[in-house]
Formats: structure tokens, C-alpha cells, sequence
């Protein structure tokens, strides 16, 4: 790849300037006093935006014109849009405009942004979890999904359920509408429409900003042009979207009631301004890495003073554990899964190390509570017994009483225990697997190696997390 002295290639060069172009017809003002930032190739993270002059604290860095953002507002043109969720709508409309391969997008709307892209994300879990589907995977992706932790599979597996449900939709709805794809596209097979539709589907979840249009909750969202390009910081952020002038500060999951429609996006820097040259950065969440990994394809390089202190959102989910455990009490483990479910308490069981102190969820709590309130070896239950056991355990949730008994409450802190041993053996397996990967692959690309690094990181966060718990 030959870099350009702005530090892209030759393409994404043409691609930027084309957008500026395209960004100016719409009215923004792309000088440098007004866009003081420019993308650069990130090892490991595609592009990122840096700033080319020296940025003071909370200083617009970008006005960007509401009819310049992909939404449910600007794709209103579309016949029953609303037969759509936002998300289906906005992966329908890349998957109609997605570029062949080495040219640009042909949308008569927004074809320069589209054409800049991402084009591939062969290094996103979900494209391995579809290939996988389709029967197509690699031995790559075989061995990366091989590798993962059962609480980042499962998740992965949530979003995978996701994207088909959104390419059912689609489906459903270019069936009613044949005229919108049928002469517009290059013939393709179903499994390759498929594969172009993770594409569009993932543009959509890695870039789309929660944005306020006044509409549903799930369906406030926009895709962004420049914007996009600001890669994830979980510390220290340097940018940060705020709503157009003269109205309220811009919140992530705030939603504004009736709403305020579209408009235009502005970004400003922090609180500690930002240098030349400095990578221009959002937060994306306060997540841990699993929900980072499967959500965005990347995973944050932390130390285990990091996850230790306190000061880093460490997390894991265990329910994988605690399930085999109830699958091993047979007719009474089916009668507590059953009531965790009626309940809203099944799944979701987490280990946290942070905010100090190390603490496992309520519903973990809540859930090991229900499982010793049967302990093992106590005979047979009669139905008298099992709802007077229930009802101790009910009134925690109401809040009746704070334990079911002091013998449940040391039950469930043993168990906490025996599930942190748990993660930390089958931690120090996972990292050892990487490492035998990363030996034996050498030759193989690169993105596969920086995905073992991800997935290191991510078995390196369970470890750190449990031994967190253990000490505490
Ligand atoms: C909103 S886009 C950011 C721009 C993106 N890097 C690009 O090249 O277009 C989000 C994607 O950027 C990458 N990314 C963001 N923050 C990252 C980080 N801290 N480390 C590695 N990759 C990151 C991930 O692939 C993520 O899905």
C-alpha cells in the first residue's frame, strides 16, 4: 500500500476530496478554520481523523448539514419506509448503492459517501459467524471463532440473530416492492447478496450515531460523514457531538420527547483541546471489550492495573456457567430456569470490576439465589415446599427482604467463588490457545494477527476481572 504525504492512499485521497466536494454542494464549510481534521490510515483501525492545526478546548470542529446524514429522514423517498427500522432501512439503502469492487457508488443521493466506505469487513466477527452459516467459512474464521470466550460467542450469536431478523425484514419488503431492486443491480447469487447485505448491515452498526429525530428509540439514528471516521477512546476522548447551536447538549441514549427533527450535527473538541497532528477521538460507550469486540470488530489494549484499579469497565458474563449448572439438577433445574425466566431474570448473569467494589450483578445475585434456595441433596420437593422456597426468594426481588437466608446468602458468595476459579482455568487455556495460534500462523495476514491480539485481550479481561474478585 503506497501512502500519499497526507497519510492515505492514492483512492481513499480521491475519495476524501470527493467528498469534501459532495459535503460543500450541501452547504458545510470544509476550510481548515471550519474542518480542522483530515483522515490518516490507523494501524489496526482502517482510517482515524487527526487534526491538522492545533484545536482549543471546546472549539467546533465540524457543522455537518442534516441532508448530508443517512437517516430515516433523508431516506424518507422510500415507498412505506416505515415498514422499516432504521437499521434495515439504512443497510437496504447501501446494499442498492454498494459500490463494485474498485469503482464508485452510483447513488444519485449520497454516492460519495458511500463510496468511502469501508469495503470489506472480513475482519468483523459477524462476517465469520454468516460465513459460517452460509457454509462457507474459512479455516481462518474457523479458528478464530474457535478461539473466542463462550460469553463473546454467545453475544456474537445475539447479533448474528440481529442481522437475520433485519435481512428478513428486507427481504419481506423488497418482495412487496420488486421495482426497487430488480433492474438496478449486477445479478447476484443469494449467498452473495447476503454477503453484500453484512456489508451494509455493518457500516450501519459500526458508524451510525444515536441521534434525536424525534423518533422511535430504535430508530433514531444517522450515518454521519466525517464523523464516522473518528476511531473509539475509552479515556480521555477529544471530541464530542453537541446539539446545533442553541440547543441542549447532545447525550448518548437521551431521547428528547416529541423530538427535534433533523439537524444539523456539530462536533466540538473537549475540555483539553487537541494538537496538531493528534488523533481526533469519540467514546463509543462505556463498554468492556466483549461488547466492543462484537459490536465494533476491535477490542481496547488494557493493563491489568487498568482492570485491577478500577478505573476500566471490566466485565464478564457468566452465564454459560451457571447454565450448566442448572442443566445438571435435572426437573429442578428446568423449574428454576423456568422461573428466572417468568421472572426477567434469566441471562445477563455478569462479574464487574468496576466502579470499586468488585461486585457481581443483581441478577447473578438474584439467580444463584433461586438455585440454592433448592440445595443439592435435600431430598425430594413437594409443591408446598418449592413455592414457600420461591416466595423467600420473591420477596428479595420485591424487597421485602434483603437475603433469603444467612446459609443462601454464604451458598451464593461460594459459588461467586467457584465461578471466578471457573473463568481464571479456562482463561489461562484461552490465552495459551492465542499464543499457539499466533506461533503457527505467522505467515498468515495481517489483520488475522491483529484479531488474535483482539481476542487476547479479551481472555486477558475474563482473567483479570475473577482474580479482581477473588482479592476483593
Ligand atoms: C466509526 S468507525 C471509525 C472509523 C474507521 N476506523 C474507518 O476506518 O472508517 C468504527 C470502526 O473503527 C474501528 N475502530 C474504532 N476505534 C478503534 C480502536 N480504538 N481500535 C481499533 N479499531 C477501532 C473499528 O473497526 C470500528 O468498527
Amino acid at each position: 500500500m503506497t501512502l500519499t504525504d497526507s497519510g492515505l492512499t492514492d483512492c481513499h485521497e480521491r475519495r476524501w476530496n470527493a467528498l469534501l466536494e459532495w459535503l460543500q454542494g450541501h452547504g458545510m464549510m470544509v476550510d481548515e478554520d471550519h474542518l480542522p481534521v483530515r483522515p490518516k490510515n490507523v494501524a489496526g483501525a482502517r482510517l482515524g481523523l487527526f487534526a491538522i492545526v492545533d484545536i482549543p478546548p471546546r472549539t467546533p470542529i465540524l457543522t455537518l448539514p442534516s441532508k448530508a446524514k443517512i437517516n430515516m429522514a433523508t431516506l424518507g423517498h422510500y415507498p412505506y419506509s416505515k415498514r422499516l427500522t432504521a437499521t434495515q432501512l439504512i443497510s437496504l439503502h447501501l446494499l442498492l448503492y454498494k459500490p463494485a469492487p474498485g469503482c464508485e457508488s452510483d447513488d444519485p443521493h449520497f454516492a460519495p459517501y458511500i463510496s468511502i466506505l469501508p469495503r470489506d469487513f472480513g475482519d468483523h466477527p459477524l462476517t465469520w459467524a454468516v460465513h459460517r452459516t452460509l457454509g462457507a467459512g474459512s479455516r481462518e474464521e474457523h479458528s478464530l471463532l474457535r478461539l473466542l470466550p463462550p460469553s463473546v460467542l454467545s453475544d456474537l450469536l445475539l447479533l448474528e440473530r440481529r442481522f437475520w431478523k433485519d435481512w428478513e425484514a428486507v427481504l419481506l419488503y423488497l418482495d412487496d416492492l420488486p421495482d426497487l431492486s430488480s433492474p438496478r443491480r449486477r445479478p447476484r447469487t443469494q449467498s452473495e447478496l447476503i454477503l453484500d447485505f453484512v456489508w451494509a448491515w455493518l457500516n450501519v452498526n459500526t458508524r451510525c450515531l444515536y441521534d434525536d429525530l424525534g423518533l422511535g428509540k430504535d430508530n433514531n439514528m444517522s450515518l454521519c460523514p466525517v464523523f464516522d471516521f473518528a476511531n473509539h477512546a475509552w479515556m480521555q476522548p477529544t471530541m464530542e457531538p453537541v446539539r446545533a447551536a442553541g440547543s441542549e447538549i447532545w447525550r448518548p441514549g437521551r431521547c428528547s420527547p416529541g423530538g427535534d427533527g433533523n439537524t444539523d450535527l456539530v462536533c466540538v473538541s473537549c475540555e483539553r483541546g487537541i494538537v496538531r497532528d493528534q488523533e481526533v477521538t469519540l467514546s463509543y460507550g462505556w463498554h468492556s471489550n466483549r461488547t466492543l469486540f462484537v459490536e465494533y470488530g476491535f477490542a481496547n489494549a488494557i493493563t491489568s492495573e487498568e482492570l485491577m484499579s478500577g478505573v476500566y469497565p471490566g466485565q464478564v458474563n457468566v452465564q454459560d456457567i451457571v447454565t450448566t449448572w442448572l442443566d445438571c439438577r435435572g426437573e429442578l433445574g428446568t423449574f428454576v430456569k423456568g422461573t428466572l425466566e417468568a421472572e426477567g431474570y434469566w441471562g445477563d448473569w455478569t462479574i464487574h470490576c468496576s466502579p470499586l467494589p468488585t461486585q457481581a450483578s443483581f441478577r447473578l445475585i438474584t439467580a444463584l439465589r433461586l438455585y440454592h434456595s433448592f440445595p443439592e441433596g435435600a431430598g425430594v420437593w413437594s409443591e408446598e415446599e418449592t413455592t414457600a422456597a420461591s416466595r423467600r426468594w420473591r420477596d428479595t426481588i420485591l424487597g421485602h427482604e434483603e437475603v433469603v437466608s444467612e446459609e443462601n446468602e454464604k451458598a451464593c458468595e461460594e459459588s461467586i467463588g467457584e465461578i471466578c476459579e471457573v473463568v481464571i482455568k479456562r482463561a489461562e487455556r484461552g490465552i495459551e490457545a492465542v499464543k499457539e495460534d499466533m506461533r503457527m500462523e505467522s505467515e498468515v495476514s495481517e489483520w488475522f494477527q491483529d484479531v488474535l491480539v483482539a481476542v487476547d485481550f479479551l481472555w486477558f479481561e475474563e482473567r483479570a476481572v475473577a482474580k479482581a474478585m477473588l482479592i476483593a
